[in-house]
């Protein structure tokens, strides 16, 4: 068969295509199939691959792949005759516009570079796509049409891919996504005063501390850790972490002095800094102490990184969060979509908590939580989990008294010792990778926190918020709700209208 090449050759992922003179593609065969992850490749799509060579009786995935890895070192060696095509082209065009749809609706969704394995997954579709296209003989005008999209649609996608991860690896290095940890080493009985204080005190690392490790572990979203505290020893656990072989800087700054330094130009901003809870402690007992050091970081932030996400850890959130919003108001530069309290942890407990209580895989399960971060005021939307799961009405108030009294558990069982760190570390440190992966263009991104929202008239409100380049793009609100539900919501308004209150006087 002679084949003419119209003008230029087309190529995608390194396959060369050529049309025939009469419009039909021929591509050059076996080069895009070796470049073919198989373990990237569905069963249907696996099971194709095998039908073209003669091989129809495979049945388990694993097999399947076995099998194609055998037949490829034959057809390597040259020993292998490829027997006749056996679908039709109406099977194929059929079979390749799923896939053209699928592969759309993957590639919309993708954010990260060529080592992540959603890159390697559409490789590998478009490579299997753009093979069975290669092999498709239209006849008709009109499947040669549908031929000629599909060549064009594959294209475009695998520019589209590749152009994703450039810039994904672009922004990774030159936007270095500059993360300030206010807050670096821990200890139970760390106060403002202890500017001044000895510095050895507080051995095993707070949040602050413990996400910037997490943190640390991911050079392609976070490329420089600044982490302030008002002790010294700050100073050494970013050295410490320094010696970390990943790339990225991590720079220790401390006390007052250095606060506008270590703020200066911060993509995101995660307030942890103040005291924490000893037993017997509610959070709104931290208020006093921890407000005015809310206050204090408002006006710097407000004068060196105006622009930055913030993200608020200290408690009592729901009244730290006020403070440093009315603070910022008060000096204009208030931006209602930047400022979160992080409730996230209550995401991550409840969701444990179910897949214990139901046997599920913890990572597989999610569940909104609303109203705000203290015993009455955490409403976990159960009614919206995913997958959806009936729950009785006992095993609700189980869940529902689980998560509100987590905290408490938590610094009880630490003797004195602190509060929750770790698991907040975690749940933090993946809150953060969703702001950062929202603001390089992931669609989707939907996080709960604690925002300025009057939507019940209190003018604070934990609800459900679509995360996009600039912070929050959209406030969900709080969807559908069951009775039991709603009747937490009313019960959590007036303890947040006072919480809100109490920070309003403070400013006052
Ligand atoms: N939102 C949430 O879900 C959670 C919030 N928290 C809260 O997070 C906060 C931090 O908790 P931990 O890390 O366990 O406390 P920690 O006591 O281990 O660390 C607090 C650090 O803040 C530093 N600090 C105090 N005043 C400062 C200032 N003016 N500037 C800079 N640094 C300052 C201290 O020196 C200390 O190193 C607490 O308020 C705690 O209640 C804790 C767990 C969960
Ligand atoms: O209870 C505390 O003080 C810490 C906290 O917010 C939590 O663990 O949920």
């Amino acid at each position: 068969m002679d084949y003419f090449c119209q003008a230029s050759p087309i190529v995608i992922d390194g396959c060369i295509y050529l049309l025939t003179a009469d419009g039909a593609v021929m591509a050059s065969p076996t080069k895009m199939e070796y470049r073919m992850e198989l373990e990237r490749l569905s069963k249907d799509e696996l099971a194709y691959e095998l039908a073209i060579l003669g091989v129809t009786t495979v049945t388990t995935v694993e097999e399947m792949r076995k099998t194609l890895r055998r037949m490829r070192k034959l057809a390597k060696h040259g020993s292998f005759v490829r027997p006749a095509h056996p679908f039709t082209v109406a099977v194929d065009l059929a079979a390749l516009t799923g896939l053209s749809t699928e592969i759309k609706a993957l590639l919309d969704t993708f954010v990260g570079s060529r080592a992540s394995s959603e890159y390697k997954k559409l490789e590998a579709k478009l490579s299997h796509a753009t093979g069975r296209l290669g092999r498709v003989v239209a006849s008709t005008e009109e499947e040669k049409e549908q031929v000629s999209r599909l060549l064009v649609a594959f294209s475009e996608y695998s520019m589209t891919l590749r152009s994703k991860a450039k810039h994904f690896a672009r922004s990774s290095t030159l936007n270095a996504s500059t993360v300030t940890a206010l807050e670096g080493m821990s200890g139970p009985s760390s106060s403002s005063e202890a500017e001044d204080s000895d510095t050895d005190q507080g051995a095993d690392g707070g949040i602050g501390s413990m996400l910037s490790l997490l943190l640390k572990l991911k050079p392609d979203l976070v490329t420089d850790i600044r982490m302030h505290d008002i002790r010294e020893s700050v100073n050494g656990v970013a050295m410490d972490l320094s010696h970390i072989n990943r790339s990225g800087t991590v720079r220790g700054y401390t006390g007052r002095s250095q606060l506008k330094k270590a703020l200066k130009g911060a993509d995101i901003v995660v307030i942890s800094g103040g005291i924490s809870k000893v037993a017997v402690m509610t959070r709104e007992n931290l208020f006093i102490e921890n407000a005015s050091i809310m206050e204090e970081f408002a006006r710097v932030c407000a004068e060196m990184c105006s622009e930055a996400l913030i993200d608020i850890v200290t408690n009592p959130v729901n009244s730290c969060v006020p403070v440093f919003c009315e603070t910022m108001r008060k000096l204009g530069t208030f931006n209602p979509t930047k400022v979160i309290g992080v409730t996230t942890l209550d995401l991550m407990r409840i969701s444990t908590f179910i897949a214990s209580m139901k046997g599920l895989d913890p990572r597989k399960v999610t569940c909104p939580v609303v109203g705000g971060h203290s015993l009455l005021t955490m409403v976990p939307l159960l009614s919206q989990c995913n997958p959806p799961i009936n729950f009785s009405e006992d095993e609700t108030v189980a869940l529902f008294n689980k998560v509100r009294i987590a905290g408490e558990e938590v610094v009880r069982a630490k003797a004195g010792n602190g509060a929750a760190q770790i698991a907040m570390a975690y749940s933090l440190a993946y809150f953060i990778f969703d702001q950062l992966k929202a603001k390089r263009g992931k669609a989707d991104v939907v996080q709960c926190g604690y925002v300025a929202n009057n939507a019940h008239k209190t003018k604070y409100f934990a609800t459900k918020l679509l995360l996009g380049t600039d912070g929050i793009i959209k406030d969900l609100g709080l969807g559908k709700l069951s009775s039991f539900e709603q009747e937490k919501i009313y019960e959590a308004i007036p303890i947040i209208l006072r919480d809100v209150d109490t920070a309003e006087r403070f400013i006052r």
